[in-house]
């Protein structure tokens, strides 16, 4: 493979297989450092099985991956001391505070015991939940949990965080607040930032880069400028996305436009 040292993330040929099901397959993707990079895709794309091989949580069976020009498949700890992730599933606890939450994961992350208060004190601040760190995360609104979680990823300093899904089953006022947030920390830390959504318009807004996934593949990919200029005048991603795959975003039951079931984020802790 051709190494891009400057890379956040270089996937080259990556594949991967459930059983007959090829949920990623042919992946070349590369992420520049200090960039907000959306994977974008409907339902089943294969978004997760990729952000899972990226983040070590599933082998590289085909294919390679780098972080920071580290290979994941043969420094699978090294790469994990790179990486914040905050999976699709819930990761907050609600019947620990907020702060306990955060403190929790600095621990697991091995912050040094020496900044661990400190380091815990900015993650919260950085998402605009001082105020509400002694509160038990079940009395969190939907986006406070979202902030919660990205605190929780925040707090190792990493230098690539990965969101899978950051803004599903939330109002547009937790999702907003969710993109500010992340936008902040970016222009505070230069930290490089890689978001799987089947959103458009929040990809459209938010991202640097693009990447448009359909089923295992990616299709397209661009800033999200030379994506709409590539198919017309006033296109819209979901006009690109039609261009590239022939389908139709509402398609296959499952498609892009559809209300799937939430990550039920607040009910679940409630
Ligand atoms: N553990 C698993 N066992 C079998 N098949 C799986 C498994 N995980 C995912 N798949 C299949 O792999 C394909 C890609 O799934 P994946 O979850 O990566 O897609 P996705 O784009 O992240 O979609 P979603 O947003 O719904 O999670 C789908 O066909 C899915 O059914």
């Amino acid at each position: 493979m051709s190494v891009d040292e400057s890379a956040a993330v270089r996937c080259v040929d990556l594949r991967y297989s459930f059983g007959h099901t090829m949920a990623v397959d042919g992946v070349d993707l590369s992420i520049a450092r200090g960039s907000v990079f959306g994977l974008l895709g409907p339902n089943g794309a294969g978004k997760t099985t990729a952000i899972r091989m990226i983040t070590t949580l599933l082998p590289v069976p085909s294919g390679a991956i780098r972080v920071f020009g580290v290979d994941v498949a043969r420094h699978k700890l090294q790469v994990r001391r790179l990486i914040g992730y905050v999976p699709q599933q819930l990761s907050a606890d609600g019947a620990l505070t907020g702060r306990e939450n955060v403190a929790l994961f600095a621990r697991l992350f091995d912050v040094p015991r020496a900044y661990r208060k400190a380091a815990v004190d900015q993650a919260l601040e950085s998402v605009g939940l001082t105020d509400a760190a002694k509160r038990t995360a079940s009395t969190y609104s939907g986006g406070m949990i979202r902030r919660l979680e990205l605190a929780q990823a925040l707090v190792s300093a990493p230098k690539l965080l990965v969101l899978d899904e950051p803004t599903i089953g939330l109002d547009p006022v937790g999702r907003a607040s969710v993109w500010e947030r992340l936008a902040e920390v970016r222009a505070a830390t230069g930290m490089s930032i890689l978001v799987t959504t089947h959103y458009m318009d929040e990809a459209e807004q938010n991202c640097d880069e693009i990447a448009l996934m359909h089923r295992g593949r990616i299709t397209a990919r661009g800033t999200p400028d030379e994506l709409r200029t590539s198919v017309g005048p006033d296109a819209t991603l979901d006009d690109v996305f039609r261009a590239t795959t022939g389908d139709d975003l509402s398609g296959a039951g499952e498609g892009m436009r559809s209300v799937r079931s939430t990550r039920r984020t607040a009910r679940r802790l409630g």
